[in-house]
């Protein structure tokens, strides 16, 4: 896969500063951060802007189920988790490292239900036990998603969401050069 153009990447870069420096600081968060990096897990998790803005959705939606589809070290979850007062997140991981980091930086939030599992292995058997969500994210394997994507929809409440990650970036960086012709 092409990396982003050095533009783009500079610009991420000057972005995470400015939005660390805008948004109120939160230690679990923080930490979760800095366990990952102690823990060598790979540094892919969203932004602080795009975890606020996810949380704002969620408020605006007065989630009280999340489904998550990528829960690396646990950091989106945690924006989830403290989204909403009531809500209930369910997040799916297949790589067992992940997971436990994820559920080290997750401890003491009672909400929060981390699955191990390859996603397409957990979604049914999630679909036979929970009736639906609120807010479906999808954030992991870019070749399944449009399974996740039909599942989700399946499993998302009439005029719920379900919001799917790295649309644009990945559109960006599936043509040689960077841009696509298609956007
Ligand atoms: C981009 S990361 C998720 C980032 C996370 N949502 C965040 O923003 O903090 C993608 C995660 O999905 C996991 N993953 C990839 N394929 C998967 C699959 N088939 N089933 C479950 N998890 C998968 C990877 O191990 C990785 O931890």
């Amino acid at each position: 896969m092409a990396s982003l153009p050095p533009v783009l990447s500079s610009a991420l870069a000057t972005s995470l500063t400015a939005q660390k420096q805008l948004l109120k600081p939160n230690k679990r968060l923080d930490d979760a951060v800095a366990n990952c990096a102690r823990n060598n897990i790979p540094p892919i998790a969203m932004g602080p802007s795009q975890g606020s803005f996810l949380s704002i959705l969620c408020k605006l939606m007065k989630a009280q189920s999340v489904l998550e589809i990528g829960t690396l070290g646990g950091y989106s979850t945690i924006w989830f988790a403290e989204s909403v007062p009531g809500v209930h997140v369910t997040s799916i991981e297949f790589n067992p490292t992940h997971r436990d980091v994820a559920l080290e930086n997750t401890k003491g939030l009672d909400n929060v239900d981390i699955r191990l599992g390859a996603a397409l292995d957990v979604l049914p058997k999630l679909a036979d036990e929970v009736k639906v969500f609120d807010f479906v994210f999808i954030d992991a394997d870019w070749d399944e998603q449009q399974q996740y994507f039909d599942w989700a929809v399946r499993m998302t409440r009439k005029g719920g969401c379900v919001y799917v990650d790295n649309v644009v970036r990945q559109l960006m960086e599936s043509e040689e050069g960077g841009l696509s012709s298609s956007m």
